[in-house]
Order: C-alpha cells, then structure tokens, then sequence
C-alpha cells in the first residue's frame, strides 16, 4: 500500500526552505539566492524500510499571515492548500534572530486556527544553516528545549549546503506524520532516495 502525505514548509525569506527540498530530492545545492515567488509543488516517491511513502512537498514563499480559514486560504493563491497538509516544516536561520521569531509567529498562528475536534498536523522546527555555527544566535539548547519540551514538536538542526541531517530531518516528518510502519525506526533507517526525481510542478 502506498501512503500519501503532504506538506508544508514554510519560513521567513532566505532561510534555505528551497535548498532544503532540492537537496534532499536532487542531492544539489546553489549559493546563488532565488527569491521563491509562488508556491512550489514536489512530488517525490520516497522508499524507507521497504515500503514507499508518497509525499506532496509544498514550498511556500514567506507568507505574512496564515490563514484564518478556507476562505481566506483559498483567497490568496500563495496560501492555497496550507491548511489541509498532514504536516508543518517550519524553517528558520540559526544565524538569523528574526527568523525564529518568524517561525514562532507562524506556529501560534497554525495553533490558533487549528479546526477545532481535528486531530493535531505535527509542526517540526528546523534550524538551518548549522555550518555557519559559529555565527548562531540563540544557543542550540535553549531552542530545542523550547520546541521539544514546551511546544512538543520535532526540532532538527541542518544544513542544506553540506547535506547534513537533510535525511534525518524527513525520516522524523514521516515518522511524525504517524506512519506506523516507521515508529520504531532508528538512526540506521536508509531513504532509497525520491524515485520519481523529476516530478515537480511549479504551480
Ligand atoms: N551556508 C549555507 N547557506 C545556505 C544553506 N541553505 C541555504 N543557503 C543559502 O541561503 C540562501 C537562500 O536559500 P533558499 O533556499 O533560496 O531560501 P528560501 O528560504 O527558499 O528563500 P525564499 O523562498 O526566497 O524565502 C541561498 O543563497 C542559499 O545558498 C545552508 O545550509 N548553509
């Protein structure tokens, strides 16, 4: 049986959300900044532990509010399937103070207009850029602490440059995202990679 997930990534500008996703679908990455304008649409396969997961990875420009309900989503094209995913990636820069403010905002926003009596969309904070550590601005501890103990959601440290924890970071979402067959998953878990590499459509 094959399962779909979607989800979102969302983050304040620059914070690497799209080096994130070509990493980890085409092994790539580009030091030249290409400001996302509309949102993006992946579509990659994705093999762990013998049993394939589709995923629907949406990559969003920065977005200035999420939206209070369908008819808002749907108002505003750049929003348009927000609110239906099965999960969150919330990016920030670990070198950039207002980006986890950024994230921040959006998660109480993601909170507060939750349906009520739905079942709760796993959010994971992702600190990116972990090779410009020497340049980080709030200590690792204090975030994780934050995120994992106060605001129960995954939190993974990456860097999209040097492909480190790219894997690591979607094994946790599928993980989250309650796929059974992956709950007792270790470090060892092996992504197969994206099998249909070249599906993306730019919306
Ligand atoms: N050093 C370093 N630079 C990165 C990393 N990830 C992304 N960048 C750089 O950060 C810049 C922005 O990356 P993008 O992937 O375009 O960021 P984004 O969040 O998708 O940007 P918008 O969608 O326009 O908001 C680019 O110049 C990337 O090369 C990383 O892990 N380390």
């Amino acid at each position: 049986m094959v399962s779909t997930y979607r989800v979102a990534v969302l983050g304040a500008r620059g914070v690497g959300k799209s080096a994130i996703v070509r990493q980890f679908l085409y092994n790539e990455f580009s030091e030249v900044c290409v400001p996302t304008t509309a949102r993006r649409l992946y579509l990659p396969a994705v093999v762990m532990n013998g049993h394939v997961h589709d995923l629907q990875i949406l990559d969003f420009p920065p977005i200035s509010t999420f939206p209070v309900n369908t008819l808002q989503e749907w108002a505003d094209a750049c929003c348009r399937g927000l609110r239906s995913v099965h999960a969150y990636i919330l990016v920030y820069d670990i070198c950039c103070f207002d980006s986890f403010e950024y994230v921040k905002t959006i998660r109480q926003q993601i909170l507060e207009t939750r349906v009520i009596g739905t079942s709760e969309t796993p959010i994971i904070i992702v600190g990116n850029k972990r090779d410009l550590q020497r340049g980080r601005v709030i200590p690792r501890w204090n975030v994780s602490h934050l995120v994992r103990k106060t605001w129960k959601c995954g939190y993974v440290e990456c860097s999209a440059k040097y492909n480190w924890h790219i894997l690591l970071l979607f094994s946790e979402l599928l993980k989250s995202v309650g796929c059974a067959r992956c709950k007792h998953v270790h470090a060892a878990l092996r992504f197969q990679g994206a099998l249909r590499r070249n599906r993306c459509a730019i919306m």
